[in-house]
């Protein structure tokens, strides 16, 4: 594994595609090793996760549990976009299932233009759980309300993941600012009168919103909740090597600590 350099999103590509065509790996099975490097790497970032309660557990005795916010219920939010690193997304959601985490999935994309893998995944994940739909490609009013309908109703919720966009963010990100937003509300829980920031948020590959080839992120007006049209992660998972995008000054701000996970290129 090369950490040292820095990559562009062509570079990584062309990696990947390059151990694709040997017959090293398939894209699912690259697909499968990232999405389970970011399940190691949430647990080796915030160990006390291993002794969240079950949810059920969680949910007859939170009343005793709110005074103490190190003690969560085994919930997980997976927000998955409409490409490969929504298809990391789904492998994440499943991983987590597999451990007995509940896992809510919502999905901002369209299931029949998935590429083959990222397909797959969906299909591992629609099988056995619910899949959110979130209105693609424009996320109308009674959509955003209905999903942070939900999301308040996800109390005890330690852990966010952004699979909404990785290395293939390519225009303008106006389509994903309402998920930015509820985001960014799921990430506060109101404690008394102080809000705390309770729920761990881990980007898959880069915070969405974050360019990976120029590190930079839109800014939006400082006055609304959102300085940057991008998620604000505590944690980025990244595969095989760092790229260019993470080390700029927004990446600073948006990024959290930085993973590099090996996936056998
Ligand atoms: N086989 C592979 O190629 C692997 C890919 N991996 C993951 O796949 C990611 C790259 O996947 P993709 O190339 O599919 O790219 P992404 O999943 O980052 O995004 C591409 C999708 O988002 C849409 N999109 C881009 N910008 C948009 C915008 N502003 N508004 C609305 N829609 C927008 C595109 O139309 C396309 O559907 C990586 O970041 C990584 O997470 C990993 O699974 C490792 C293996
Ligand atoms: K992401």
């Amino acid at each position: 594994m090369n950490t040292a350099t820095t990559l562009t999103s062509d570079q990584m590509r062309a990696l990947e595609q390059a151990a694709i065509s040997s017959g090293d790996a398939t894209g699912l099975e690259l697909m499968e090793r990232a999405g389970r490097g970011v399940v190691e790497a949430i647990f080796e970032e915030w160990p006390e996760l291993e002794h969240a309660f079950a949810p059920e557990v969680w949910d007859e005795t939170h009343e005793v549990h709110w005074g103490d916010l190190s003690i969560w219920a085994k919930r997980a939010v997976v927000f998955c976009g409409p490409g490969n690193n929504g298809g990391d997304g789904f492998v994440v959601a499943r991983l987590l299932r597999e451990l007995k985490w509940e896992v809510s999935v919502f999905f901002y994309g369209d299931a029949e233009r998935l590429g083959p893998d990222a397909r797959r995944n969906y299909d591992l994940w629609v099988g056995e759980s619910r899949c959110y739909d979130l209105g693609f490609p424009n996320l109308n009013p009674a959509d955003a309300d209905e999903f942070l309908k939900r999301t308040d109703s996800l109390t005890g919720t330690p852990l966010i993941v952004d699979a909404l966009l990785g290395i293939g963010l390519s225009r303008p990100l106006e389509a994903f600012q309402p998920i930015f937003e509820n985001i960014e509300h799921f990430g506060f829980l109101r404690f008394g009168e102080t809000p705390i920031r309770a729920p761990r948020c881990v980007a898959i590959d880069i915070p969405s919103g974050l360019n990976s080839d120029t590190g930079e992120a839109p800014i939006c007006d400082p006055i609304t909740s959102l300085y940057f049209l991008a998620v604000h992660a505590d944690l980025t998972v990244t595969f095989h090597s760092k790229k260019i995008g993470h080390e700029s000054e927004h990446a600073k701000v948006l990024c959290g600590n930085i993973i590099v996970k090996d996936i056998g290129l």
